[in-house]
């Protein structure tokens, strides 16, 4: 009988019948969810108006927008249109049958992180959009299995371990050996990836891929093609399986065999070297002995490897490039940070910061910070609820309500750069939208106005090892070299028409330069050489 319906309806009659369905589960949908708001005195974001059938116009303007590299502007545009006085940083809009909240309100964001974490995770949407490439990990999974990928890497950020300086040194010497101090140009950011990649590898695996030593151009590129078109994907809503993703699949290809001699060797250590470095604290434990212990499965070690690798590299190289692309145009801030340098550490440049060295230079730490504020190196996040919910925001007198299922996308780009968060423009406080490290001197961020790390039970579990690892190396490179100069030489068509000389943010996954960090460096007269 069911085989007799089937083949008395053609295939356009079938789409257009799956489209009727579509759109009369989103209007039921709707309508359930507006009986809702009505009966519990909540209210919606105001609404981004819409006219063509799931949204598309909507969906074209974000991808472009991602693909120009102006997804901060079209959410400023948006907010300035559409936001009201109850919620101006908050607006939404309706994709087919799912709901995007746009936010960049640090009360509903700490909602989303921390106080309602329960009823938000990664969603099943985020987990199948990343699954390629993160698989099932740290980053993708919610609840239990979240819980135990994060117990399962935890020791290895126990203090002992990151307060061991040595890794940074070892790979520091190599990454100062490569920056010529007599004028030439050098540029930076292709060498803190690789030098970020040797030393997440070296911390992680125990053992370093040496891309300061040869270039793992093919790595670097894969990676860069494969976040790219993660981003276009992670923004296509229903045109999901119509993005073209060739170079996306040859990226993974290249990603898996970099990690695949690590699933390897974790699965090789024996029973005998597993017992031997039982101890979590102690200096050979790694990420592999983690994994060992917990699974046999080569499908999850790879997913974890690939996720810290990735959480570990780019995020903390995109800082490293945005810190020394704003000293190289700020000799008075390369001038203070020295000063501090030397009256901690004196002048002799062979002498490594220790931990307590570093955490006396407060200058440093403010530097580090500012540029946190300014590049905040995950740009664009997502949440999807859980449950349904209320949130409640000083601004309106009634609660945003969110149902199952809805989306919540937030910006921490745009939340540090809110004028209205931070104290007015003043002689000792910078515009928001200008690098100065001074404003920290007598300036705290009010909670939850600075998250460059997030906040919350997910917050990132390499934060203080982050901060040491690029603290120290703005110390070893400062202390070799006393002058910085910016170099910015027209880079035609990569700017989304931007003028060709304005370096600007790449807000991929990770938010990095968009063009090259180049930078002059010139030793100090009692530098030391090798
Ligand atoms: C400046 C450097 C870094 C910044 C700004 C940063 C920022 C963040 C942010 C915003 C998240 C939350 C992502 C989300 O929930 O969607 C996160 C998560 C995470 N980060 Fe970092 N990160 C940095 C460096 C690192 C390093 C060096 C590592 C490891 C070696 C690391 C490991 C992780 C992990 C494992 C998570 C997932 C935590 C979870 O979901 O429970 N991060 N990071």
């Amino acid at each position: 009988m069911l085989g007799v319906i089937f083949e008395a309806f053609s295939k356009p009659l079938w789409l257009a019948f799956a489209l009727i369905i579509i759109i009369l589960f989103s209007w039921l949908r709707a309508l359930q969810s507006t009986f809702r708001v009505k009966t519990l005195g909540a209210r919606y974001a105001p609404k981004i108006p819409t006219y063509l059938p799931f949204s598309l116009e909507f969906i074209y303007k974000s991808i472009t927008a991602a693909r120009k590299q102006r997804s901060f502007d079209l959410w400023h545009l948006l907010f300035s249109t559409y936001g009201t006085v109850d919620s101006p940083y908050t607006v939404e809009v309706n994709v087919g049958s799912r709901r995007f909240i746009l936010t960049a309100d640090h009360e509903i964001i700490k909602a989303v992180l921390a106080t309602q974490f329960s009823n938000f995770g990664k969603g099943e949407t985020f987990n199948r959009q990343f699954h390629d490439f993160l698989g099932d990990s740290v980053f993708t999974t919610d609840g239990k299995e979240w819980h135990d990928s994060r117990q399962l890497i935890r020791p290895l950020f126990v203090n002992q371990r990151i307060g061991d300086l040595e890794i940074f040194e070892r790979h520091a010497q190599k990454l100062l050996s490569l920056i010529s101090g007599k004028g030439e140009i050098t540029e930076l950011q292709q060498l803190f990836y690789r030098y970020t990649l040797d030393v997440a590898t070296d911390f992680m695996f125990g053992t370093t891929v040496g891309s300061l030593d040869n270039p793992q151009v093919k790595f670097a590129n894969a990676i860069s093609e494969v976040q790219s078109v993660q981003a276009i994907l992670a923004r296509s809503g229903p045109l999901y399986p119509f993005i073209p993703r060739k170079t996306y699949l040859k990226g993974l290809v290249i990603i898996n065999s970099l990690i695949k001699p690590f699933v390897s060797r974790t699965l090789d250590l024996s029973p005998d070297e597993l017992e031997k470095v039982s101890n979590t604290s102690s200096k050979e434990y790694t990420l592999l002995h983690a994994l060992a212990r917990s699974t046999r499965n080569p499908k999850k070690i790879r997913d974890e490897l690939v996720n810290l690798l990735f959480a570990g590299r780019d995020t903390t190289a995109a800082t490293l490039s945005w810190l020394f692309y704003e000293l190289a145009g700020h000799p008075s801030v390369v001038r203070k940070l020295r000063s501090e340098i030397i009256s901690v550490l004196g002048d002799d440049c062979n002498k490594a910061p220790k931990p307590e060295d570093l955490k006396k230079m407060k200058y440093l730490h403010h530097t580090v910070d500012e540029t946190l504020r300014l590049y905040p190196p995950v740009p664009f996040n997502i949440r999807s609820a859980l449950s349904d919910t209320m949130i409640a925001t000083p601004n309106s007198p009634r609660p945003l309500y969110i149902q199952k299922g809805d989306s919540v996308a937030f910006s921490t780009l745009v939340l540090h750069r809110r004028a209205d968060l931070h104290p007015p423009p003043s002689q000792s406080f910078a515009p928001v939208d200008q690098f100065s490290p001074e404003r920290w001197d007598a300036w705290t961020p009010r909670p939850w106005t600075y998250i460059p790390f997030n906040g919350g039970p997910r917050i990132c579990i390499g934060q203080q090892f982050a901060l040491r690892e690029i603290w120290f190396t703005v110390c070893r490179i400062l202390q070799r070299f006393e002058r910085l100069e910016r170099v910015e030489i027209p880079s035609p068509g990569d700017g989304g028409g931007r003028d060709e000389r304005v370096q600007f943010m790449k807000t991929e996954i990770v938010g990095t330069p968009g063009r090259k960090v180049r930078v002059r460096f010139w030793e100090s007269d009692g530098a030391c050489h090798e």
